[in-house]
């Protein structure tokens, strides 16, 4: 499980070690790291050149010890200092290793400084770390606009400067990154976007704080985590223990958003999918799915006359009028966990009572329906998603995963799940129907909201690359149904490890 930590997390453990240590020892290891992935970013170190962007706070402290060493090793190294102030000590050992300096009385747009941006095989961004507050002031935010039109590789100090460590949050202008090297732990900014797109390649480099971090407020799973969640079929299993999921989809105005999510519970491995819907929608699945057991739900009738089922998947595609409303109270109203999406979210957006259940429940809105929720606009949710996901979660009282550019999920009291895997072709109509069969699937299996969810947003984004060109995401259109056909290829290469 990879962990990260708020910007105070961090500060608070750095102060612990700190303590320990001669002084000056951290930044010289954290220095140490940002000058390895320097000089493996660049063809040869030797006659290379290496701009330093320079704030006024360690961060800059810790490009311009980083530029002491590469000018030691034969690169033209030039700091920009940005800051009123600068860290003296990294300053002067920069200025005995040859590099030199450059300050900004003329601004950003003075021409010398856009000439060395201009030249610059590696641009290192030493502007802000953790001590970031707000949006990036000038002549910082100038620079990093310079720094958007560089030519040679950029590497973040720690963040890209101008996104929240903490948070993900961006205000103002940041720097885009190729390769962000952090020191002690990832922050949980560098996994959330919008921060996260800033990124590039992260390098978490160790620096001692392991020890004197606390318990996470943000873990992404890894494939082996995954793995060892999904449920798998034993010796003893019958397609009844596997888990049974019910799903209630479609209308006979959206008959396809029917056939996506049963496809995703048949490909994700459900015992047995049981289908109630319009007559339509259900004439589709069971021309297209023929493993699913099928049964037209009238208005007014219970939708428990299916069958007994161990989870439900509610609200995909079936219409937000009173039937749809009645038809989902009596799903909702089962003993059983339940997963609520799309126009079963605009049904809870109009009555929340939906949700108010005693068995788990796991809501899969993208960022427009969490908006509905909650009273607030989507692009004020898509800026602040670990908040608003943690805010639901809260607010609602149940499982949410957040849906988008990032995945989150959240549960109340416990470290919000990052999604890592996924790819933007995801972001195509009926991509979102197949990751709620997903889930469902897992949660009729047992796994609980939180696994659930977090295992299905993992394989839905596996599948997602490998349907657009391969493992590591091609970069193909696709098309939903192709993310069912792919799951059980990704699943088969999760679970060997590969
Ligand atoms: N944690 C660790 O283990 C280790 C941490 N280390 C390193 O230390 C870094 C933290 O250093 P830090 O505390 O000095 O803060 P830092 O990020 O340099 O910025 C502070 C200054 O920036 C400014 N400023 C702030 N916001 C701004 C804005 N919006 N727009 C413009 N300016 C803004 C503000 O300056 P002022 O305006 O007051 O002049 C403030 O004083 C950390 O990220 C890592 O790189 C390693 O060396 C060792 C191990
Ligand atoms: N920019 C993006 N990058 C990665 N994944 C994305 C992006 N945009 C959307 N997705 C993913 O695509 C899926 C879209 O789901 P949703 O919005 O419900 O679509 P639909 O309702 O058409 O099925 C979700 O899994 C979401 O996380
Ligand atoms: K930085």
């Amino acid at each position: 499980m990879l962990t990260a930590y708020t910007s105070d997390e961090i500060r608070t453990a750095e102060r612990a070690l700190m303590a320990l240590l001669p002084e000056g020892t951290l930044m010289r290891r954290a220095a140490t790291a940002l000058a390895v992935a320097c000089v493996e970013a660049l063809p040869r170190v030797y006659g290379s050149r290496v701009v330093l962007l320079v704030g006024s706070g360690d961060n800059g402290g810790d490009a311009l010890y980083a530029g002491a060493l590469l000018a030691r090793r034969g690169a033209r190294v030039d700091a920009v200092l940005a800051g009123k102030r600068v860290h003296e000590d990294g300053l002067a050992e920069l200025t005995r290793a040859g590099g030199r300096r450059l300050g900004l009385s003329q601004g950003t747009s003075d021409p010398a400084v856009r000439a060395l941006v201009d030249r610059a095989d590696v641009l290192v961004d030493g502007l802000v770390g953790i001590g970031g507050t707000g949006a990036l002031r000038e002549p910082y935010a100038g620079l990093a606009r310079l720094a958007a039109g560089a030519p040679g590789v950029v590497v973040a100090v720690d963040v890209p400067s101008g996104v929240d460590a903490s948070t993900g949050e961006v205000e103002g202008d940041a720097v885009t990154a190729h390769l962000t090297v952090t020191f002690g732990a990832a922050k949980a900014g560098l996994l959330i976007d919008p921060g996260a797109s800033r990124v590039g390649a992260l390098r978490v480099a160790g620096i001692g704080l392991g020890p004197y971090l606390p318990e996470p407020g943000v873990v992404a799973l890894t494939g082996p985590d995954v793995a060892g969640r999904l449920p798998r079929p034993g010796a003893e299993s019958n397609k009844y223990r596997r888990g049974v999921i019910g799903v209630v989809a479609g209308s006979d105005r959206f008959t396809g958003a029917a056939v996506l999510a049963v496809a995703g519970a048949v490909r994700a491995g459900a015992g047995l999918v049981r289908f109630a819907g319009a007559a339509e929608p259900v004439r589709q699945v069971r021309a297209r799915w023929p493993e699913a057991v099928t049964a037209v739900v009238s208005p007014g009738e219970d939708v428990k006359d299916v069958g007994r089922v161990q989870a439900w998947v509610v609200g995909p595609g079936m219409g937000t009028d009173d039937d749809a409303h009645a038809l989902a109270a009596s799903a909702l109203a089962a003993g059983v966990p339940a997963l609520v999406d799309a126009d079963g979210l605009t049904l809870a957006a109009r009555d929340r009572s939906l949700l108010r259940r005693a068995a788990p429940t796991l809501i899969t809105p993208h960022t427009g329906e969490l908006g509905r929720l909650l009273g607030v606009p989507a692009d004020e949710i898509e800026a602040r998603r670990l908040y608003y996901a943690r805010r639901a979660a809260a607010e609602l009282g149940v499982t949410v995963l957040l849906k988008g550019s990032t995945t989150l999920v959240a549960e109340e009291g416990g470290p919000v799940r990052v999604n890592l895997t996924g790819t933007p072709w995801l972001a195509t109509g009926g991509t979102g129907d197949v990751l709620a069969g997903i889930a469902g699937a897992y949660l009729a299996g047992g796994l609980s909201a939180l696994d659930a969810a977090s295992c299905a947003a993992y394989v839905h984004g596996l599948a997602g690359r490998a349907a657009a060109g391969g493992p590591g995401g091609g970069e193909a259109p696709i098309a939903a149904l192709d993310i069912a056909r792919e799951l059980p290829g990704a699943i088969r290469s999760l679970v060997a490890g590969g």
